[in-house]
């Protein structure tokens, strides 16, 4: 077990007066694991407890299995927290696949045990070619970033560390271990769909690797390690870029410069859309893959100026000019119709309001406010929606307008125009957009008593 101990000097991996908390489901390298640091006890002064979990998956074999660990435990003198919970059950209630519903068990059972015992670290028993294999795996799934970097040899972990002594040693040697010291491990006979995808790259990928050379563990395990390294300062780099074309920062969305993020170099623009989604959502769904980050690079570059992409659990990436904006928020715009009073007020769904007056002799310039002769226009009248079609014609301009033109020239996102009031009179003329352009019915020399609107925030 040379490779073992070079291992863990080289990670710094077990420091005396250590107490660990060790996860052992009773399989040959958790097993070979607890051995190990068994046999440092004495001369590093190791504090140790071993934590099972029974997922009560197999029944009478699984609480067989928690016995076994528990008496073996008992040989090695080391205090055993065991415990079954019914994950089944667990699954089912929160609609979790086996694999996460076991997982989330298992951690929230190691929290506790590390408590228990005032642990500063989780030992797990992940080995070399587990560590090979989920970098093939993540690899041909298309993982970017720290995802390719595979299993880290430690992470922080409750209020501890997780470390992952085994992680440079090959199976063949634990196995090798187990026998020779007389260990007489359980096999778990697991049947989620990643151990089918995983018994593929065991059985077809890594002989082939290992022909080519015995030591290629060692090689991906390098990989792994200099690729976090990259990938730490990577990330620390496209922080601080990804902070100065931020607009907007919610919890739920988010809004980009998008020219400053196409300023950006393409390998800090990938790191950004994997930050941004880490952060929008709480865990990042694992069909998430590079191509949907390669789409994204490639909606905010396109010259069209909108544009929007669908993205797994309702988020939605829309682009709309200067602006990308990520959000969860479904825009459910129902059409709307509602007949204004003069004089009156009518609040809007986008935040903005209507106000209806009669004045005399007056005027403004900008298109938040339109005069209008009561005269030239047919009375009550209406504010809607866009609808289909809707043209209007300009003040002072020959012929009508589109008003889906009118929303593109005036740069307004597609989102934002479903909730733009549109002002029309009792025989469907379009009379005024707010805020954006006044028809042939605005007044530009008022006389007498006119109608007047403004459009203004609540
Ligand atoms: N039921 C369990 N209770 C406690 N810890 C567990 C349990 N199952 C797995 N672990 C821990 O998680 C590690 C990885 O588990 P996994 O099932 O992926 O690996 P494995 O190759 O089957 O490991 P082992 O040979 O130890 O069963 C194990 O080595 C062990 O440290």
């Amino acid at each position: 077990m040379d490779s073992f101990y070079e291992f863990i000097n080289r990670n710094s991996l077990i420091l005396p007066f250590s107490t660990i908390t060790v996860g052992v489901s009773g399989g040959p390298d958790s097993l070979a694991l607890l051995h190990l640091l068994a046999e440092m006890r004495t001369r590093k002064n190791l504090k140790l407890a071993a934590v099972h979990l029974d997922h009560m998956f197999r029944g009478e074999e699984s609480e067989r299995e928690m016995n076994f660990v528990i008496s073996f435990c008992k040989k090695l003198q080391i205090p055993c927290e065991a415990k079954q919970v019914d994950v089944k059950a667990y699954q089912e209630a929160r609609g979790l696949s086996s694999q996460v519903a076991a997982r989330e068990c298992r951690y929230a059972f190691y929290k506790e045990a590390m408590e228990k015992h005032g642990a500063g670290f989780l030992a797990l028993g992940h080995h070399a070619d587990d560590q090979v294999e989920t970098i093939l795996m993540r690899l041909a799934r298309g993982s970017t970033g720290e995802g390719t970097a595979g299993i880290p040899v430690s992470r922080s972990f409750h209020n501890g560390v997780l470390i992952r002594p085994l992680l440079g040693t090959p199976k063949s040697d634990i196995l090798s271990y187990c026998e020779e010291h007389g260990l007489q491990p359980r096999f778990d006979p697991s049947n989620d769909s990643d151990t089918y995808t995983r018994n593929r790259f065991r059985q077809i990928v890594l002989p082939f690797l290992k022909q080519e050379n015995p030591r290629v563990h060692e090689r991906f395990q390098h990989f792994s390690e200099n690729l976090r390294e990259d990938e730490a300062y990577l990330e620390a780099l496209t922080e601080k870029e990804l902070h100065k074309v931020f607009k907007r920062k919610g919890k739920h969305e988010a809004e980009l410069d998008s020219t400053g993020f196409n300023n950006m170099a393409s390998p800090l623009q990938r790191r950004a859309i994997q930050l941004i989604l880490n952060y929008l959502y709480k865990q990042v769904p694992p069909s998430i893959s590079s191509i949907h980050i390669e789409k994204l690079r490639a909606l905010i570059s396109q010259k069209h100026p909108s544009g929007s992409l669908d993205y797994p659990k309702g988020l939605k990436v829309i682009k709309s000019y200067q602006k990308c904006l990520f959000t969860f928020e479904q825009e459910k715009h129902t059409p709307f119709m509602k007949e204004l009073s003069v004089p009156g007020i009518m609040d809007l769904e986008n935040g903005y309001q209507i106000i209806a007056e009669l004045k005399s002799n007056y005027l403004e310039r900008s298109n938040f406010s339109i005069t209008m002769n009561p005269e030239s226009i047919s009375l009550p009248l209406v504010i809607r929606s866009r609808k289909q079609g809707d043209k209007m014609k300009l003040m002072g301009m020959n012929g009508s307008k589109k008003v889906k033109d009118i929303f593109i020239n005036e740069k307004i996102p597609i989102h934002k125009r479903e909730s733009w009031p549109i002002v029309e009179d009792a025989e469907g003329n379009i009379v005024w957009i707010p805020g954006l352009k006044k028809s042939a019915f605005a007044v530009s020399d008022p006389k007498g008593e006119n109608i007047v609107l403004h459009y203004q925030m609540q």
